[in-house]
């Protein structure tokens, strides 16, 4: 039996696919496998027990992958899971952006009860004429699951769109219409679109990277829209870039307590993945995941250690090493092994980084002696029977 902690919420669809031998908890303690949101994890102490932790979502932010790789806990996200879900309210923002919606529905929200109010509204409609965002230049900063449905919606739309993505994948750039065009910087993106979004993780490298320098070189009145993390734009110099008009809009999924001071800002509560099918798309997935993990050893998704698929555990016995990626790793498994003339029926071994993933099927099963070796091994974090324990 294993237990399963809830840190926030989690679709009921995705708790659902839980199997039998999974139980919820309410004692984070005694969980093997942590469920999270957006929950900051970065002061957390886990509890002994813990050996998984699954983001429903993409940005891992919240949650400290080294310290927790260290401690020997994989951490796992949902690929894409939420990412039409964040791509339909990008859409959604640059059409209230292009077509000054909020302020029309507000200036007529303060007109209620008037009796000619049919008329008021015909004669006042010609202050939000707004402009069509078909023919306009979108910039997107950021390829990947969002960035890609962003841009080929756009292009859909009749959009001109200019990708900027210094990491793309091969696989990655095949998601994408091939009418997109590439913006070999993001001084040239800034230089020619008339919308810019933004939708690249934030990590302790990019805070910032939407600054001063970046918002200089935009068009007079650009529309900048974040649906990402508002650290990643230094937001004093965007501040700065509403007040003169440079920028003319800042829609931000974020609230804080500067963004909220904007006049010139659409702000929304951090709504991009709150949508019934992308929270059931990616409680499903973590849950198959931290299944996958406790049940089978078997690695997929994660966003600190290297994936690692062996399928169903044959042999007598399943094992599984998270440790150091440093040489002789396996050789020192090995030969823990064959003192004791165990043979391997399979074996994988993947590494990612400063750690490395060592899963073995083994023919008979280790004695306590046996496990205590392979514990000893300097550079092994975590040690653990998979099967056959
Ligand atoms: N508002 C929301 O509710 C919501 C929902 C989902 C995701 N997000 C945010 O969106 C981010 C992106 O999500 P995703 O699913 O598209 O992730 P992803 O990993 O599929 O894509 C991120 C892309 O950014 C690229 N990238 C990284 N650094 C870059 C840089 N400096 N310049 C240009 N490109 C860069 C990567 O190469 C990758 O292709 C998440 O990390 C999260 O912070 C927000
Ligand atoms: O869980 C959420 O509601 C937000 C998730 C989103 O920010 C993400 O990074 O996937």
């Amino acid at each position: 039996m294993f237990h399963i902690y809830r840190k926030n919420a989690i679709s009921e669809e995705g708790l659902k696919s839980l199997l039998p031998h999974f139980a919820l908890t309410d004692e984070q303690e005694e969980a093997e496998g942590i469920l999270v949101r957006s929950a900051d994890m970065h002061e957390e102490k886990l509890g002994a027990a813990t050996l998984a932790v699954a983001r429903a979502g993409a940005g891992v932010n919240n949650i400290p992958l080294e310290r927790f790789a260290e401690e020997g806990v994989v951490v796992f996200n949902t690929p894409g899971a939420n990412a039409n879900s964040v791509k339909e309210l990008v859409l959604c923002g640059l059409l209230l952006a292009a077509r000054n919606v909020l302020p029309a529905v507000e200036w007529l929200r303060e007109k209620q009860g008037e009796a000619d109010i049919a008329k008021v509204a015909e004669q006042g409609k010609k202050q939000f004429v707004g402009t069509e965002i078909r023919g306009k230049k979108l910039g997107v900063i950021g390829l990947g699951a969002i960035g890609a449905e962003v841009a080929n919606a756009a292009v859909a739309l009749g959009m001109e769109v200019y990708g900027y993505d210094p990491y793309l994948s091969v696989n990655g750039a095949w998601r994408i219409t091939k009418e997109a065009r590439h913006a070999t910087s993001l001084e040239e993106l800034c230089k020619q679109c008339d919308y810019i979004t933004i939708h690249v993780p934030l990590t302790d490298k990019n805070p910032g990277m939407i600054g001063e320098k970046e918002i200089a070189a935009m068009k007079e009145g650009v529309v900048f829209l974040n649906f990402s993390r508002d650290k990643l734009v230094d937001e004093q110099a965007m501040g700065r870039a509403l007040e003169s008009g440079k920028v003319r809009l800042y829609v931000t999924d974020f609230a804080n307590p500067l963004s909220m001071t904007f006049p010139q800002a659409i702000v929304t509560p951090h709504l991009g993945a709150s949508t019934e099918e992308a929270e059931d798309h990616c409680a499903v997935m973590a849950v198959k995941e931290l299944m996958d993990y406790l049940d089978n050893g078997n690695i997929r998704n994660s966003v600190n250690y290297p994936d690692c698929d062996m399928g169903v555990p044959v042999g007598a016995q399943r094992i599984a090493l998270l440790h150091k990626n440093v040489p002789n790793m396996i050789g020192q498994i090995s030969s823990v092994l064959a003192k004791q003339n165990i043979n391997i029926d399979n074996m994988t071994n993947k590494s990612r980084g400063a750690y490395a993933y060592t899963l073995l099927d083994l023919e008979t099963r280790l004695t306590a002696e046996d496990e205590a070796a392979l514990r000893a091994i300097p550079g092994v974090i975590r040690f653990r029977a998979v099967t056959g324990g």
